[in-house]
């Protein structure tokens, strides 16, 4: 559905994009991960178009970006991180500019302002709204034509936890109803939850692609960290947890009544990249 291949982009002789090469398969939901300057965006911009690579070959859905970008269009929507709404007119009068632009009837405005929950204010001026609601117009408004690519930048960044779940919920019904959804995120839960696979960009490379499930056993050792008492003293130890030697010794604590507490680790994406670029992801 979505290929890169060898892609580079350049600002002032850096590559922020360095050489990346990948696919993106029909009906896939897909994360990208990475710290704040990795280079998602710009990978997103070229993907849909905006941006130019220096380098290297984008098709999306068969056809070559670079020679037909305006074809591509009816296929993708896109949700930037910053809002680009018309903030005087009401959530419906947004919906409805775009819906004119595509010839799209008031019928399928009001079946996505019910999908987002967003009829109740649906009179009410964008300005008006808070960040959680102004993110539901925007992906409303990037779905008004049924694309078959919904690609979303930061989808959750700064949104409270009830919001972000209840787009994290329609972004999986989406996906599951059959549209291909790319998002950025720095947020290694919200990846994690949500992606088939993820690819982890760092520096302007990608470091890693794959299943979630897969890159925590390829690349992490699942370590148990105990806490006990010896001898009067607090004891802090991380060992490996599925070695004969660790249950032994937890079994043996817990029979004498000095273990305090056991935290597994290894399984998180965030150990994943700190693992193959030693720093953390923050
Ligand atoms: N127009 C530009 N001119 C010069 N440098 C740029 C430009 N756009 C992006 N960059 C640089 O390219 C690098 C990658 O930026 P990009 O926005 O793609 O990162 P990102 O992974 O999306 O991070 P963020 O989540 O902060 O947006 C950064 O170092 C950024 O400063």
């Amino acid at each position: 559905m979505i290929t890169l291949k060898n892609v580079v982009k350049t600002y002032n002789h850096k590559n922020v994009v360095d050489g990346i090469s990948f696919t993106i398969e029909k009906g896939e939901l897909f994360g990208f991960l990475g710290p704040n300057g990795a280079g998602k965006t710009t990978t997103i911009k070229m993907i849909i178009g905006l941006l130019e690579p220096n380098e290297g070959e984008i098709w999306v859905n068969g056809i070559d970006v670079l020679k037909n970008k305006k074809l591509i269009y009816k296929d993708i929507g896109v949700v930037f991180e910053l809002p680009n709404l018309y903030m005087r007119a009401s959530i419906k009068n947004n919906l409805k500019i775009f819906a004119e632009l595509y010839g799209l009837k008031d019928d399928r405005i009001n079946e996505v302002m019910e999908d987002l929950q967003l009829c109740d204010k649906q009179d009410v001026k964008v300005e008006k709204l808070s960040k959680g609601w102004k993110q539901r117009v925007l992906i409303g408004r990037a779905l008004l034509h049924k694309p078959k690519v919904l690609i979303l930048d930061e989808p959750t960044s700064g949104l409270d936890p009830n919001t972000a779940s209840l787009i994290h919920q329609y972004i999986k019904k989406l996906n599951e109803q059959g549209t291909t959804v790319v998002l950025t995120t720095h947020d290694m839960h919200e990846a994690d939850e949500l992606s088939h696979r993820v690819g982890i960009m760092h520096n302007g490379k990608l470091v890693a692609i794959g299943k979630p499930t897969e890159l925590k056993s390829k690349y992490l050792k699942e370590e148990i960290e105990i806490k006990y008492v010896d001898n009067d003293s607090v004891v802090i130890k991380r060992l490996e947890s599925r070695a004969t030697e660790t249950e032994k010794l937890i079994s043996q604590l817990t029979s004498q009544g000095k273990l305090i507490s056991m935290n597994t680790s290894g399984n998180s994406l965030a150990e994943v990249f700190a693992v193959l670029t030693g720093r953390e992801l923050s």
